[in-house]
C-alpha cells in the first residue's frame, strides 16, 4: 500500500524481511573477512542508526562501535555542502575502521568521511552501505560492501528520511 509523507507519496520497495536477509549475508561476509582485524564500526548519523543496530547483531566477532554525525540533504536534494555535526570519540590508531552508511548516493558524504579518516593513523578503511545509487554516484571511491544497488529514485524508511520524517518505518519505500 502506498504511504503519504508530508507532500509526497511513496510506494513499497524493499520489505523488512529482505533487508534482514541481506544484513545476515553482509555480516557473515564481514565475520569471515575481518578475522585478523581489530575493527571499529562507525555509523554515520542520523540515517544509519537502524542499519548499524541490526547489522551488528549478526556480526560474530568482538568489535568497537561509534558514531559520527554528518548532514547535507534538504528534502529530496543534496545541498552539496557536507557538514560534520558530531565528531569521533574513539581512538582508531592501528585499527580497521568500517564506515557504516545507510545510503551512498552522489558520494559527497563518503568522500568527506574518507578524507576525515585518512587523517588518522588507521590500519585500513572499509565502507559498507545498505543502499547505493550507481547512476547518481560521482566519485571513484570503492564501496567494499553494498546491500542493494538501486535506481536513482528517492527512498524512505529503515532510518532514511524525507524532510526528517519516515525514519521509523521498518521497510523501505520509493517515491512515486
Ligand atoms: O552520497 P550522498 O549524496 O552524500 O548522500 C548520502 C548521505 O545522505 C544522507 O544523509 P543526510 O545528509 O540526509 O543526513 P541524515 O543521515 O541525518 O538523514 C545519508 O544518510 C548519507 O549520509
Ligand atoms: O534516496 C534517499 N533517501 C533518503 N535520504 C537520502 N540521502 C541520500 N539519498 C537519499
Amino acid at each position: 500500500m502506498d504511504i503519504q509523507i508530508l507532500d509526497k507519496t511513496f510506494v513499497p520497495y524493499i520489505s523488512a524481511e529482505e533487508i534482514q536477509l541481506r544484513l545476515k549475508e553482509l555480516a557473515l561476509q564481514m565475520t569471515e573477512d575481518f578475522k585478523d582485524e581489530e575493527c571499529v564500526f562507525v555509523g554515520v548519523l542520523n540515517g544509519s542508526f537502524m542499519f548499524l543496530s541490526d547489522l551488528i547483531k549478526y556480526y560474530q566477532r568482538p568489535c568497537e562501535i561509534s558514531f559520527v554525525k554528518m548532514a547535507s540533504y534538504e528534502g529530496l536534494q543534496t545541498t552539496n555542502e557536507v557538514r560534520q555535526l558530531l565528531g569521533l570519540d574513539v581512538d582508531v590508531t592501528g585499527k580497521t575502521v568500517v564506515i557504516v552508511e545507510d545510503i551512498v548516493d552522489t558520494g559527497n558524504t563518503i568522500e568527506v568521511l574518507c578524507e576525515l579518516f585518512n587523517r588518522y593513523k588507521i590500519k585500513d578503511l572499509k565502507i559498507i552501505t545498505l543502499f547505493h545509487k550507481p547512476e547518481a554516484y560521482t566519485k571513484t571511491i570503492t564501496l567494499d560492501y553494498i546491500g542493494f544497488n538501486i535506481p536513482d529514485k528517492f527512498i524512505v524508511g529503515y532510518g532514511l528520511d524525507y524532510n526528517k520524517q519516515g525514519r521509523n518505518i521498518p521497510e523501505v519505500y520509493q517515491i512515486k
